[in-house]
């Protein structure tokens, strides 16, 4: 029995043009077009409204690890709760495991260093972040646009850099068969050299969250 938090290969491969990545210690997918361009337009707009710096967690003292910037969406809006909507058929993962929808958005020279989404266990910030709801368990990721240069995703491990391109989605599972976290997961935003760049990150918890 799949765990509430949890999607699959199996599930996410039941929506037609969803790819895995061929690499047997990582379940990476991806689903071009995934959002009609007009959807991602309202988004853009809605980040450029709401933005203001990241933040990181288990912060490792580097002040340039994270220079872009994160809008916190408010989940009442309606391109909002389309992108839910459209979230919840691919992924099939109960809404309230799922944190609040983020926008994040570069500039020239903005990124964020390679990392992983789950929090180190017994960290730091563990308690913090993961008291109530547990460990992040998937990730999904949609670019808004297409970049004039740079602004690549990096997945070190499987020697991939993930392109974007307006409403291909990006998933992947943050931990392994046996519950652990995944290392393989480790992943870069790269800087960006030309033109802005906007993505929508949506992390799920192996428990309900707030
Ligand atoms: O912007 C990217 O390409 C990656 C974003 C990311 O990894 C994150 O927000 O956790
Ligand atoms: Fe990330």
């Amino acid at each position: 029995m799949i765990q509430p938090g949890e999607s699959s290969a199996e599930i996410l491969g039941a929506t037609t043009g969803v790819q895995r990545a061929p690499f047997a210690k990582l379940e990476l997918f991806q689903l071009k077009r995934f959002l009609p361009p007009d959807l991602c337009l309202e988004l853009i707009a809605l980040i450029e409204q709401g933005r203001r710096p990241s933040t990181i967690a288990d912060d490792n003292g580097d002040a340039l690890f994270r220079t872009s910037e994160t809008c916190d969406l408010d989940p009442a809006a309606p391109a909002v709760r389309q992108l839910e909507d459209r979230l919840l058929s691919l992924n099939r993962i109960d809404p309230r495991h799922g944190e609040p929808v983020q926008g994040q958005r570069y500039a020239v020279g903005q990124e964020f260093k390679a990392h992983t989404d789950y929090f180190e266990p017994g960290g730091r910030d563990w308690e913090k972040y993961c008291a109530i709801a547990g460990q992040r368990t998937w990730t999904f990721m949609v670019y808004l646009n297409a970049v004039e240069a740079g602004g690549g995703t990096r997945f070190g491990a499987a020697k991939k850099i993930v392109q974007p391109e307006a409403g291909k989605l990006l998933a992947w599972n943050n931990r392994r068969p046996d519950g652990s976290p995944n290392p393989a997961t480790l992943h870069h935003g790269m800087k960006v050299r030309r033109g802005v760049k906007y993505v929508i990150t949506k992390w799920y918890r192996e428990k309900p969250w707030g």
